[in-house]
């Protein structure tokens, strides 16, 4: 699919029911930036929010984190092309098998298919987090193993934290693309996120797609929100 949006944004629309979701998605402007749908409001609202997002113009992020065996994951990454989806992801962890069958799945496609991306180490972890799981190799380690993973298992890119960004670029390559949410604007609230990154920061470490939720849709007024960080990231200097 084209790169046709103006800007790397992605809007999170982490909402409890599709009237809401709807009601956001009404204020952004397609052309400026994309959105994503995740696992609370497709529980709610299912394909059919999907496809009426898809239909209005957007390029949609369908982020359900796939994890579980290669038949099924394989299965449901097409299920969710099928959508109409821009991009699509599964967790890196899942292991080559189950990536390779996700990109073997979605090859058929050629160039209609959704982008496959694999998630490294959640925004949301933090360094000592990884050992009681049983990672005992440091975070950056960590992420840049499984982005490695996913690479040779056919992926198009990972999630990742912007902290990251710089290495993965050297580990995998320019082409190699790196979405990044635990994104906050200098000051604002890093809730539950603990690798978070300042926009502009992002980019300049080699961001291709930068995963924005609650700082735009928890704003006072969102369009707003999302104008002022577009207008941060393409100043010159950015
Ligand atoms: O795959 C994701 O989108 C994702 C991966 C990750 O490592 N961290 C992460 O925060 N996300 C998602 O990105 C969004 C971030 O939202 P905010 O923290 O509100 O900006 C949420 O919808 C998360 O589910």
């Amino acid at each position: 699919m084209t790169d046709s949006v103006s800007s790397p944004v992605i809007v999170a629309l982490d909402y409890d029911t599709a009237e809401a979701a709807l009601a956001m998605a009404a204020q952004l402007d397609p052309a400026v930036c994309r959105v994503k749908v995740g696992k609370e409001l497709f529980t709610i609202a299912g394909p059919d929010l999907v496809r009426s997002l898809v239909q209005s113009g957007f390029q949609v992020f369908l982020d359900l984190k796939f994890h579980d065996i290669p038949n099924t994951v394989a299965a449901a990454v097409r299920a969710a092309a099928n959508l109409g989806v821009w991009m699509v992801n599964v967790h890196a962890s899942g292991g080559e098998r189950m990536m390779r069958a996700a990109a073997d799945a979605l090859a058929p496609l050629g160039v209609n298919r959704p982008l496959l991306i694999g998630v490294t180490v959640l925004t949301s972890t933090a360094e000592d987090e990884l050992a009681p799981v049983g990672v005992n190799r440091p975070l950056k380690e960590q992420v840049v193993a499984l982005a490695e993973l996913a690479k040779v298992s056919g992926l198009d890119g990972v999630v990742c934290s912007a902290q990251e960004a710089e290495a993965l670029k050297a580990a995998c390559g320019s082409e190699f693309k790196l979405v990044t949410p635990g994104i906050r604007p200098a000051g604002a609230d890093a809730g539950d996120q603990r690798r978070i990154v300042t926009p502009v920061d992002a980019l300049r470490n080699g961001s291709d797609y930068l995963v924005i939720g609650r700082p735009i849709t928890a704003a006072e007024d969102p369009a707003s929100a999302l104008k002022a960080i577009v207008r941060d990231i393409e100043k010159p200097s950015a």
